[in-house]
């Protein structure tokens, strides 16, 4: 009879020791409840609801965050496809990367066109908006009041690729009562290495040359893999991969819903290879691949079985939406039209 004490120890998987080992951000609590109650609202309407990722997440270098290692995205993907997947009647949950651009306020947002650019002052000192303005940001506020009054979009931020696994998970979990109506459009630009806790420095790292490295008090040897340290020269930093999340939300938090990844590379001969590639490890229904100097004006479709479509914006063509929840994403439509929109946001 095996003693208790020298049970072998069943590793825990990656996935399940991530969340273990990095808790849950303090939002977490008051999103879940603000989803809570999105997501019974319109599954009592019957209504698909599709979660957005978007933006970039970051992975904080100290406990006390001086710097940190961002991922490369501004938000205008994930935030364009929003006001699109409004459009087309779906309710939208929007996890975006707390600053980076959201739908509608995108157009008028600091980074784009300061919104103080559309503005004049009135006879009697009242702010007005530019006559030559007024059309296109009526348009603009009346879709986001209505999306507003509709209650058919809540948007939450997160920063770190850890607040962003949580409220994944989080949210995702919660969406399974709408089954095949709940759609996944993962916009965002996760990391995929992050500084694991036990290696992480409490305080801001130190470049200049200190006697000792700075540690936080791990007792780390200097050969394995302590916390980043600074030599006054390199700094030289041990990172471990992300677990897959893709893998955990098919297989298991959104079993029955409909995901869609985006893939990300800079080698034009990596996208579509890559694109099928995660479609056969994680078996999801849809990949929409780009390149990071041409993702404004084309994107690769790769469903499983199909060959790759390829969607340019040059023949003024953008996707319509997913109009349905359907696994065959047959419902993709690109649709002839004059707006450049949905790439170039
Ligand atoms: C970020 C952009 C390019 C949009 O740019 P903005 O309009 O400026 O916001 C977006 O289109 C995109 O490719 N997003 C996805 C980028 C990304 O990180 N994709 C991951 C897949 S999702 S992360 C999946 C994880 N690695 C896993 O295997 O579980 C990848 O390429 O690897």
């Amino acid at each position: 009879m095996e003693d208790a004490g020298q049970k072998e120890s069943v590793p825990v998987p990656k996935e399940r020791s991530y969340f273990r080992d990095n808790p849950p951000p303090k939002t977490l609590e008051s999103h879940t409840k603000l989803a809570k109650a999105f997501i019974s609202y319109h599954v009592r309407s019957n209504r698909d609801v599709v979660m957005i990722t978007s933006g970039g997440t970051t992975v904080p270098l100290e406990n006390q965050t001086v710097r940190f290692i961002d991922n490369f995205s501004a938000g205008t993907r994930g935030a364009t496809s929003a006001e699109y997947f409004l459009e087309a009647g779906y309710a939208v949950i929007f996890l975006h990367r707390q600053f980076s651009l959201l739908p509608y306020s995108r157009h008028y947002s600091h980074s784009t066109n300061c919104f103080l650019d559309f503005m004049t002052e009135g006879q009697n000192g009242e702010v007005e908006v530019n006559p030559e303005y007024q059309q296109k940001m009526l348009g603009v506020l009346r879709k986001y009041n209505a999306a507003k009054r509709e209650n058919k979009l809540l948007m939450l931020p997160f920063t770190t690729i850890t607040e962003y696994l949580w409220e994944l998970r989080e949210i995702a979990t919660l969406m399974r009562p709408l089954g095949p109506k709940a759609l996944f459009f993962l916009a965002a630009a996760v990391s995929d290495f992050f500084l694991p806790k036990d290696r992480i420095s409490e305080h801001k790292i130190q470049s200049s040359d200190n006697k000792e490295p700075v540690t936080n008090g791990s007792s780390k040897s200097e050969t394995s893999a302590g916390p980043p340290v600074g030599h006054g020269k390199q700094l030289k930093i041990d990172l471990d991969p992300v677990p897959k999340f893709l893998k955990m939300l098919v297989d298991g938090w959104a079993p029955e819903g409909m995901i869609v990844s985006f893939k990300l590379e800079t080698d034009p001969s990596l996208l579509v290879f890559k694109a099928q590639q995660a479609l056969e490890k994680y078996a999801h229904h849809l990949v929409i691949g780009n390149l990071l100097s041409t993702r404004k004006y084309e994107v690769v479709f790769v469903a499983p079985g199909e060959e790759e479509h390829w969607i340019r914006v040059p023949v003024h063509r953008r996707i319509k939406s997913v109009t349905a929840p359907r696994p065959d994403m047959k419902a993709l439509k690109d649709e002839q039209t004059t707006e450049q929109e949905w790439f170039r946001g």
